[in-house]
């Protein structure tokens, strides 16, 4: 039915079944849809050629903006908390506790380094921070038919968003959740705002969410893109789902986490470094004919 879902590094456990879900969208056309989607390593590249794209953390921590001394705490924690986050070994319930550990020390760290608003753009201009290839088509698409994107990020959202804008598609229909920062009145970084948003806590930030985005309560189709188990639950907050498609994109421990994404999404796409599938999808469920 989609050419792109034939190509070997597009895994589905049920593709009937996917099919029947594309085409009941695509039968209810694009005003009933949204979309849900993480942010880093899912809108953004995990690699280009052959080198580790950054997260909006890692945007931050790599700058000039940030001290010698500070960056190699960052590492530290990176070093020490990224391999956890990703281990298919352990719990969800068992990984909370040292995430939540790891955002508020990479937090606590930022805020020491005096950070000011004003050179973020500039910051984010000098990184090496890239959309997945095919990008301009999907946030076009999505705009030209109306339909909203919700980008539900445990990352930095002053960050993305600047990464969004200068890459020209920064468009109405997108809203944000996500970790922001708080500037004193020298527009400096003195803390970050509401709820910590982690990896693996994107329900509760999803139920919270179902009251703030009241416009997004009545698209009852779900595309949903997430680059990890957490991003699963990024559609709880959506009353009456009638159809959701999940797409993961497995950028790292191939091997070892295969099973596990097989299982819980409905595609999952191995070391896919461009937005061709959503893409096609998106183009059959908006096509009218
Ligand atoms: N100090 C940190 C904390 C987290 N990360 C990574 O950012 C990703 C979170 O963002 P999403 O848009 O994917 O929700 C997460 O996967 C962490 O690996 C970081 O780089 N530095």
């Amino acid at each position: 039915m989609i050419p792109e879902l034939s190509k070997p590094s597009v895994w589905m456990r049920d593709s009937k079944r996917v099919e029947e879900i594309i085409q009941a969208m695509h039968r209810a056309g694009p005003s009933t849809l949204q979309v849900i989607s993480d942010f880093d390593m899912t809108l953004t590249r995990f690699a280009h050629n052959g080198k580790r794209c950054p997260t909006s953390h890692n945007i931050l921590d790599n700058s000039k903006l940030i001290s010698e001394d500070c960056k190699n705490n960052l590492k530290e924690l990176l070093n020490t908390y990224y391999p956890i986050e990703i281990d298919s070994t352990h719990t969800v319930e068992e990984k909370l506790p040292l995430m939540v550990e790891w955002w508020t020390k990479a937090h606590n760290l930022l805020i020491q380094q005096k950070i000011r608003k004003d050179l973020l753009a500039q910051v984010v201009k000098e990184s090496d921070a890239m959309l997945r290839e095919g990008y301009k088509v999907f946030f076009d698409q999505l705009h030209k038919h109306n339909i909203p994107l919700l980008i539900f990020s445990a990352g930095i959202g002053d960050v993305l968003e600047e990464v969004i804008h200068q890459n020209g598609v920064f468009h109405p229909n997108i809203r944000v959740f996500s970790n922001y920062m708080d500037f004193d009145e020298n527009g400096i970084l003195c803390a970050f705002k509401g709820q910590l948003i982690h990896t693996y806590n994107k329900r509760e930030g999803a139920l919270l969410n179902a009251g703030h985005f009241q416009e997004l309560q009545d698209r009852h189709n779900v595309l949903l893109l997430g680059d990890s188990l957490g991003d699963l639950t990024m559609a709880d907050g959506v009353h009456n789902v009638e159809n959701i498609l999940k797409i993961g994109y497995l950028n790292d421990k191939v091997e070892e986490r295969k099973e596990s994404y097989l299982s819980t999404y409905d595609i999952v796409l191995e070391k896919d470094e461009t937005m061709d599938v959503p893409n096609a999808i998106l183009n059959h469920i908006t096509g009218r004919q």
